[in-house]
């Protein structure tokens, strides 16, 4: 059921493929460093960070508050750029491509989900999801719409506007949207941070479905044990480099690591 990989700008530099015969990550980083600024006042915000993210696995992002996890996920997206070294999306070095064809990459091959579910008012719950493609000149895949909204429980909700839909629903409009484009990786940032913890835990599970049972790959940056409990895998940042990756994390694991590493 995955087939989500769609041809975008610059795929497949021959250099990049996995001559090993391992799956090629869903993204990467290798020695990446984004420094804001220069001389005395400069910000090291990502330090040498090489890191992987798999395939149709769902990874989190944690690590103290200025450690640098949003400036790797806006390196990782293409919203950002690295001072040195090399990012991927697939085989495609980000650093190699246009303004323009950045752009092209985000809305083609990625999705976003944010705090603030940034859905339009004046747009049903269906037009939401489906404005990735409108703003594309796209047809939409309507067995892949069935299937999103299927897994997001939002068919009765379709018609409804954003003010009448639950903070909950809105998110799952929102992840919807961000799966409209069968995109390579979503990248959620603390997407159930406006969200009360039942809420909160429902998105999760649905974010946590998305990625086992139609194979999205997912990198969520969050500041709770509990979230990244669902994820993988977690990734611990602080002052910008990677400190710890954990496997099969589960709440009590992640607050001990955070505690270990003063981000608790
Ligand atoms: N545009 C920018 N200009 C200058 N410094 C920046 C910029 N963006 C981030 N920084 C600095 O880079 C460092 C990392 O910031 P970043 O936002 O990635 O951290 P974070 O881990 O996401 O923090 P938080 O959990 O508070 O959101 C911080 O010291 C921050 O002040």
């Amino acid at each position: 059921m995955r087939g989500l990989r769609l041809p975008g700008p610059g795929r497949a530099a021959p250099a990049d493929v996995d001559t090993a015969g391992g799956a090629v990550p869903a993204a990467r980083a290798a020695h990446a460093s984004r420094v804001y600024g220069a001389g005395a006042t400069a910000v090291v915000a990502l330090d040498d960070v090489t890191i992987a993210l798999p395939a149709a696995q769902f990874t989190a992002v944690m690590g103290p508050s200025g450690s640098g996890k949003s400036t790797l996920m806006h390196c990782l997206a293409g919203l950002d750029i690295v001072t040195s070294g090399q990012v991927f999306l697939g085989n495609t070095d980000l650093a190699s491509l246009t303004d323009r064809q950045r752009t092209l990459l985000r809305r083609d091959r990625l999705g976003f989900v944010f705090q603030s579910f940034n859905l339009l008012p004046t747009l049903s719950a269906a037009e939401n999801i489906l404005l990735p493609c409108d703003l594309a000149g796209r047809r939409p895949d309507t067995e892949w719409f069935a299937t999103v909204v299927d897994k997001l429980a939002l068919a009765d909700r379709l018609s409804h506007r954003p003010a009448e839909l639950s903070g909950g629903q809105q998110q799952r409009v929102a992840v919807g949207r961000a799966l409209i484009s069968r995109p390579e990786v979503v990248f959620a940032d603390e997407p159930t941070g406006a969200l009360d913890s039942r809420s909160g835990r429902e998105l999760l599970g649905f974010l946590r479905s998305v990625v086992d049972e139609l194979g999205q790959t997912v990198v969520m940056v969050t500041h709770d044990p509990g979230a990244a409990a669902y994820a993988d895998r977690v990734v611990f940042l602080a002052d910008g480099s990677v400190v710890e990756e954990m496997e099969g994390p589960t709440r009590d694991l992640v607050l001990a690591t955070m505690g270990r590493l003063g981000s608790g």
